[in-house]
């Protein structure tokens, strides 16, 4: 085998080189400048990776000009320019393991001793060096070519994260800060949604948001973005000579600069190797977007030692987390019919791997979210799927627009069974098949989420099987489900063996449904597919009313204000009182409401709804509620949160032992918290618990709070960070 490295560039690899640096450039140029790249990082990515290999088997391609050498930005013209006292870098990329490895044993090697490595997060926004002098910000600029950025200084001084002056006794007469400008991962959608409302284009992601919010022509509106800085580095100093990289970060946060709390010191690649992986599973707790992890050789003297490249330092690495955008084919646009009516259009795409599994299908969630997006049938659009949420659809790249691309026309007719779709009240976005009772679409649906591990738990069955029960005919809703037998279920090929005896899945089920009679009232209640009522109301009404008897003659109440007492009473009196008299019992419930006492009063006064009930309550479902006998309601008023994984409970199960003490669950820490009991890998509401000093129970504290209530649990609980 002859050895290809170093050999003189063939006119195909000159050629090909010259196309992908123009290509490369082109796409640095809508990135950089213009905020509205067309290809999705990850793609963009791949091309500087080919280029690099390209390079690397003919050096001589490699040219100080080549997009391989130089940081990918420019100054724009649009401020005035100003030159880095000390020139920004880009970062080197790894993309997975073992390219780390190589680089940290690299690292390791020409160190020439042992190395700390400090591990932090890789805010995905756009770098900014901020100049003090004598503790004063005189200066605030965009990394540009690395060595000149713009001026956008009077737009910086409207970030609330970005102090006007240094604090502290030790402040150096000059230090350049360097940092990430984001724009909060939170606020992007309401963002884009104004935009849209002010007839504006829309951002691609955060970083773009981040982007083009800093550069605005009127610094008001940027002071009006929201966005947040964290400092990552140090430029030029005078006057300040940090011996790591840690000990810079502790100086800079004392002087009030926005440093991370999320960075750790590790002495070695199994330490970097957990950090990777804790925000590999954490990458949705973090208030910015990240797009990986820095790795950082702590030691100042080392990163000297180890020195850089023309564009990154040596010392420093980004490890990328699989990309979680990508850009794709629209290839259509179908409806789906929801257990409740809905009719939910979603797209249809040329399957893509994202954040790690093949993706088909992205939600749209209504008609009117298709034309917000305006995306067209045909489009190359850029789809998301972050962590377990469902992949969506966030826009068109008008750029690469089709002639031949066609606006998605909502069906009139339901696409299971033909009947004519409307909204359910005059004003409603959604629209829905007004045929529940017959509708096949609707029936599958209500009986695949009876089965949903949130709702009854009924083992096996999930959307195949329920269209298999349905389609077959032995079942013709959800009303017979509980009166299936073996018999029944040899009718359904799905459940029956090639020896035509029944399988294994049918056996499960029914057990499965045996143990499913005896759920608790909130389940049922959501079982019912009642529009509206979710977890939070069903378990409001469960605690409430304790049965289905008491809810049905509640709901069954007439709601009419009882007759004036004597006639002797004025007109303007009667008028008076009147409002207080008509008190809807249902509506008065916490996290009830008119809407969905309305919604409960409209389905029950259906007769094949309340069929259901019937059939159900025959076959011996429960419907009742035991309550507690050992304290009755000793969490009454308490607040309790639940975050991380709990190893004894389900949070379902969780919510049930706290509610049915008379507690209240909810889903964000305030002041007003309880408890917030923690699990395994728990979230940034255990930080706010702890930052806002509210008692913090383990597993075992929680047992004890269960058990022995409040005052019990106080004594057990965590409530400073450091004790
Ligand atoms: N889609 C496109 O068309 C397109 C075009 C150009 C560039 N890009 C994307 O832009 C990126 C390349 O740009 P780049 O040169 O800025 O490189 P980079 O984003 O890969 O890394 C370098 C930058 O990371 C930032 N950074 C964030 N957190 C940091 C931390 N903790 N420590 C140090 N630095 C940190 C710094 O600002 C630094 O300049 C890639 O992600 C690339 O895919 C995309
Ligand atoms: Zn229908």
């Amino acid at each position: 085998m002859t050895r290809r490295f170093g050999s003189v560039a063939t006119p195909e690899a000159s050629s090909r080189h010259a196309e992908l640096a123009d290509e490369i450039r082109e796409h640095q140029h809508r990135y950089y400048e213009l905020d509205a790249p067309t290809v999705s990082d990850a793609e963009f990515d791949l091309l500087l990776r080919e280029l690099e290999a390209l390079e690397t088997e003919f050096p001589e391609l490699r040219t100080p000009e080549s997009p391989t050498q130089m940081v990918g930005g420019t100054a724009t013209g649009d401020f005035p320019k100003v030159e880095h006292a000390e020139r920004m870098m880009s970062l080197d990329n790894v993309f997975n393991l073992d390219e780390l490895t190589a680089w940290a044993e690299r690292a390791v090697r020409d160190a020439g001793g042992p190395v700390r490595f400090l591990c932090e997060l890789k805010i995905d926004g756009l770098a900014i060096n901020l100049t003090y002098e004598k503790g004063v910000l005189v200066r605030a600029a965009t990394r540009g070519t690395g060595r000149v950025g713009d001026d956008v200084t009077p737009n910086v001084r409207t970030i609330g994260d970005i102090p006007e002056r240094l604090t502290g006794d030790d402040v150096p007469d000059l230090v350049e800060v360097r940092g990430e400008i984001y724009f909060p991962a939170e606020a992007f959608a309401a963002l884009n949604a104004m935009l849209v409302e002010q007839g504006k284009p829309t951002y691609m992601n955060p970083r773009n948001a981040a982007s083009g919010s800093l550069r605005q022509k009127d610094p008001r509106v940027t002071g009006s973005r929201g966005l947040g800085m964290v400092v990552h580095g140090l430029g030029a100093r005078e006057g300040f000579g940090p011996a790591s990289q840690s000990a810079a970060y502790a100086a800079m946060k004392a002087w009030g600069l926005p440093v991370s709390e999320r960075w750790r010191l590790v002495d070695d690649l199994a330490g970097v190797r957990e950090f990777i992986e804790f925000y590999g599973k954490h990458r949705h707790d973090v208030e910015h977007d990240i797009d990986g992890v820095v790795v950082k050789v702590d030691d100042v003297s080392i990163q000297g030692r180890l020195g850089s490249t023309s564009r990154a330092p040596r010392w420093a690495i980004a490890f990328k987390y699989p990309p979680e955008e990508v850009t794709t084919k629209l290839l259509d646009i179908a409806v789906n019919v929801g257990r409740t009516g809905r009719v939910t259009p979603y797209a249809v795409v040329e399957p893509v791997v994202v954040a790690g599994s093949e993706v088909e299908f992205a939600t749209l969630h209504n008609a009117q979210e298709v034309v917000r997006k305006g995306v067209l049938i045909g489009d190359t659009v850029v789809l998301r799927k972050a962590g377990d949420v469902i992949p969506e659809i966030l826009g068109p790249v008008l750029e690469l627009r089709p002639a031949d691309a066609r606006a998605f026309v909502m069906p009139t007719e339901c696409p299971d069974c033909g009947t004519p779709l409307a909204p359910a009240k005059e004003g409603d976005i959604d629209i829905r098949c007004p045929n529940s009772r017959y509708c096949l679409g609707q029936r599958r649906e209500r009986l695949t989420y009876v089965g949903h591990r949130n709702v009854l738990d009924i083992d096996v069955l999930g959307e195949k099987s329920a269209r298999a029960l349905i389609d077959s005919g032995v079942l013709f809703d959800e009303g017979d489900l509980f009166d299936l037998t073996e018999e029944d279920l040899l009718r359904a090929p799905f459940f029956v063996k090639k020896d035509g005896t029944l399988g294994a899945n049918a056996v499960k089920m029914l057990a499965s449904l045996a143990e499913a009679r005896k759920r608790p009232l909130a389940r049922i209640l959501r079982a019912l597919s009642i529009r509206h009522v979710g977890p939070d109301a069903a378990g409001a009404l469960a605690l409430e009313f304790g049965s289905m008897a008491a809810l049905e003659e509640v709901v069954a109440r007439p709601l009419t204000p009882p007759e004036a007492e004597s006639e002797t009473v004025t007109e303007e009196a009667t008028a008076a009182k009147r409002p207080a008299k008509v008190v809807d019992p249902l509506a008065a419930v916490e996290k009830v409401g008119p809407t969905i006492a309305d919604s409960l009063r409209e389905w029950f006064a259906v007769d094949w709804h309340r069929e259901i009930v019937g059939k159900w309550r025959a076959a011996g479902v429960r419907m009742a509620d035991e309550r507690v006998e050992t304290g009755p309601r000793t969490l009454d008023g308490v607040t309790v949160v639940v975050t991380g994984t709990l190893a004894g409970w389900t949070r379902d199960k969780a919510a049930e032992e706290i509610t049915t003490r008379g507690g209240k669950v909810t889903g964000s820490v305030s002041k007003k918290t309880g408890f917030v009991v923690v699990g395994d890998n728990p979230g940034s509401k255990y930080d706010k618990a702890l930052a806002l000093k509210v008692p913090v129970l383990d597993e075992a504290g929680f047992g004890i709070l269960l058990t022995d209530g409040p005052e019990a649990a106080r004594a057990v609980a965590e409530t400073t960070p450091e004790g």
